[in-house]
């Protein structure tokens, strides 16, 4: 009997596929998953044996370093959220909740900007710029800043999100022309569309680099299902840490207090206007909910 280490890429009708040892192994799961209500998902580390009659089964799910629900996925290194400068014009307070919910997660946010041949952007990298978030543009269509793209996602599970027609899909082809994912309107025709509950699927990119392939995976997955409770909320914009102890009051929501030392970095200009807004505009939704209606 032989075990192997090896990584989920894709599930299909209680199969999964795992790639361990640059081979992909069809597997089903060990019974013992079933009665422990555990389910293998993408993404997983997993330990699975080859049987002499050679079929596989997966015989340990090492522990998971994150997971998301919607869609099913497990250990992604980083979210890679894409927005276009313009057409369509980004929304920031969806790109904050997005951010957020991915720190939240421990997921590391990585903003892309798009289509940086059609207008400057220069106003949008003045909001994130003090971030601390890796900032990046690009252009799909002069392929400016795609190659950076490309060398951040080396050696990781990546996600990509962001909303229809920032050019997700055209990046991921310039990336990897073996793709050959339908951009726009043909794969809305093909009922790839969002309504379309797909399961997610790792696209091997080179050694160890893996994107998740998640038509489904729009900003609503992360922003809408996963508010954040007040407490946590300071702590998923980073910029804002280093503030967080410094306020006059140690029970400073960090939106209109007096002696707030956020405030006073905003003022200051070393916390952007922007993101403080949205952290405000997060926080009157979360501030009157009870433990029971969060997660
Ligand atoms: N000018 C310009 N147009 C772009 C760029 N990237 C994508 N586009 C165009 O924008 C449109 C949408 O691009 P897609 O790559 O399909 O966008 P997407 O984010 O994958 O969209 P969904 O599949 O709906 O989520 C297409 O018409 C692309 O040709 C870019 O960098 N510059
Ligand atoms: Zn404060």
């Amino acid at each position: 009997m032989n075990h192997l280490n090896g990584i989920i890429v894709k599930g299909i009708g209680g199969f999964y596929y795992v790639e361990a040892a640059d081979t992909l192994y069809e597997c089903k799961a060990r019974g013992l998953f079933r009665k422990k209500k555990v389910t293998p998902y993408v993404g997983d580390h997993v330990v699975i044996r080859l049987e002499d009659d050679g079929t596989s089964t997966i015989e340990e799910i090492l522990p998971r370093k994150n997971f998301l629900i919607r869609p099913p996925i497990a250990n992604i290194d980083q979210l890679i959220l894409v927005v276009s400068v313009c057409e369509p014009s980004p929304s920031t307070l969806i790109m904050d909740k997005t951010i957020a919910a991915a720190e939240e997660k421990g997921i590391e946010p990585v903003l892309v900007i798009s289509k940086t041949d059609l207008q400057d952007c220069e106003w949008l990298m003045d909001i994130y710029r003090t971030t601390g978030i890796p900032l990046l543009t690009i252009s799909s269509v002069t392929g400016e800043g795609v190659d950076a793209v490309q060398k951040r996602l080396r050696g990781k599970i990546s996600a990509f999100t962001g909303n229809s027609g920032v050019g997700k899909t055209s990046l991921l082809n310039q990336i990897d022309s073996r793709l050959h994912l339908q951009t726009g309107e043909i794969s809305q025709k093909l009922g790839r569309g969002r309504h379309t509950t797909r399961q997610v699927d790792l696209l091997k990119l080179s050694k160890e680099t893996y994107v998740a392939d998640t038509p489904g995976f729009s900003a609503i997955s992360l922003e809408r299902c996963d508010l954040i409770k007040k407490e946590r909320l300071p702590y998923c914009f980073r910029e804002f840490i280093p503030f967080l102890n410094q306020c006059k009051f140690t029970t400073c929501s960090h939106t209109c207090e007096k002696g707030c030392a956020v405030l006073q970095a905003v003022e200051d200009g070393i916390i952007s206007k922007s993101r403080h807004e949205s952290y405000v505009a997060m926080y009157q939704e979360v501030k009157d909910l009870k433990e029971w209606n969060l997660k």
